[in-house]
């Protein structure tokens, strides 16, 4: 009698495994070199999980007697796995296109943040939304990240700043997370500003007290899900003394550290972080040497987002100086209302340009080290037997083109598996000609 599986993918030009011995996360000279399979092709299993890869040849002599649910050519085409975005903001109303033209005409994201605008235009409208109107909101977002690739990404509130808008937040990141088709890990940012007639001091009192002890019943009754906590550490917000209480609070709770350091003002992020066992710090546009150090032996790893310089004609993070350091190097869309980006092949072409880093190390930053950052690695990040079946196949005979193709994600992805399931496909895509 024949055995039964899932998707067979087959005759691949290339399959990228990103690495291939159970790493959890890449650096220095082993961000260099992927692991890439010629002639591939790829099983995964009905659990949803990756059941073997190895050369065209091999599977088929493993897989003989199969009967597979569905079978996808991959002929001339690369398979990579699942993109992981590290730091996202998507549960929100009000765009601030507004503020874009803005800055465009001169203002800096802390003068129109000072004036009212910024994170607190997001606050007021997002606090009047309803749930459904915010989850309508973050579905639509989602499924254009997965369209972009991403199977796995980090959704953070933060634009309610007080219990019940966050909370709210929170719910729809959940609901997200148990209905679409993408892995989310989410994260309570409370700590994102201080709302508008709270002093800082108040703001960490109402967070310790009143916000993280409800969520944490929430959590325990199983009502809510959040993996991270984060703050925004930056002169004029919390300054590193009450980001670190913030953060402890978070971390007595079992929540991972992943918090915004060292954006628009060098505050020590990078050693506090290191300090604290952060799991992630991003940004990190003003991070010290000191900081690099610290990040690179205690593992805290450096999510770097390309938009927010490029958006606020801002000087990259020195992605370099953290490479040759050690540090374990992510990349992040930071989709949200300043910087309107979904695509992770975009992302991974603009740290390829202004940041310096190569292709090769832009992958594994969108991967394995993304996945890392998320304390995901163990399941995400690579194609190895036993992780998440969560691949893209693209049109193109070289898994290059996906970065090198600036903007070019819709006509490249074919198709994006998340958990062994086709989450999407695109049957009119013209290819990398
Ligand atoms: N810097 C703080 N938070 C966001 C921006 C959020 C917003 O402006 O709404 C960021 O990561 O870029
Ligand atoms: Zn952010």
């Amino acid at each position: 009698m024949s055995r039964q599986s899932g998707i067979l993918v087959q005759n691949a030009q290339q399959v990228v495994l990103v690495c291939n011995n159970g790493e959890k996360y890449l650096t220095r000279k082993a961000m260099q070199d992927l692991a890439v399979l010629h002639d591939a092709s790829l099983v995964i299993g009905r659990n949803g999980l990756i059941e073997a890869v190895g050369t065209v040849d091999a599977i088929q002599s493993q897989y003989q007697d199969t009967v597979f649910d569905r079978v996808i050519d991959a002929s001339g085409m690369c398979v990579l796995p699942g993109l992981v975005d590290a730091h996202t903001h998507p549960v929100w109303v009000g765009d601030r296109v507004h503020e874009f033209a803005m800055k465009l005409a001169g203002a800096s994201y802390m003068e129109i943040h000072n004036a009212g605008g910024g994170i607190h235009f997001t606050v007021e409208h997002t606090r009047k939304a309803s749930e459904e109107e915010l989850f309508e909101c973050l579905k639509k977002r989602l499924q254009r990240m997965i369209r972009a690739g991403s199977t796995l990404v980090e959704c953070k509130s933060g634009y309610g700043l007080n219990l019940e808008t966050e909370t709210k937040m929170l719910r729809v990141i959940d609901r997200a997370r148990r209905e679409l088709d993408i892995d989310i890990s989410s994260t309570y940012c409370g700590g994102h500003s201080i709302p508008k007639g709270k002093t800082v001091e108040e703001t960490v009192h109402d967070i310790t007290n009143t916000q993280l002890p409800k969520l944490k019943q929430l959590m325990l009754k199983g009502e809510v899900h959040i993996d991270n906590i984060d703050v925004f550490c930056e002169k004029g917000v919390f300054d590193l003394e009450s980001t670190s209480t913030i953060l402890q609070a978070g971390k007595e709770m079992g929540l991972h550290i992943n918090f915004h350091g060292d954006e628009l003002h060098p505050m020590k992020a990078g050693e506090l972080g290191a300090k604290l066992k952060a799991l992630a710090i991003s940004h990190l546009e003003e991070v010290s040497d000191d900081g690099i150090n610290d990040m690179a032996i205690a593992k805290s790893s450096a999510v770097l987002l390309p938009t927010t310089a490029y958006i606020l004609r801002l000087k990259s993070p020195r992605a370099r100086d953290m490479l040759e350091a050690g540090v374990i190097v992510a990349l992040g869309s930071d989709f949200n209302p300043n910087a309107y980006c979904f695509s992770m092949p975009m992302i991974m072409h603009m740290a390829c340009v202004n940041m310096k880093m190569s292709m090769s190390e832009a992958l594994a930053a969108a991967t394995i080290n993304a996945a890392y950052s998320l304390g995901r690695s163990q399941t995400h990040g690579s194609l190895e037997v036993g992780k998440r079946g969560d691949l893209i196949i693209i049109n193109s005979p070289r898994w290059e083109h996906l970065i090198y193709q600036f903007g070019a994600h819709q006509e490249l992805i074919q198709c994006v598996i998340v958990r062994g399931k086709v989450a999407y496909e695109n049957k009119n895509c013209l290819g990398y000609y």
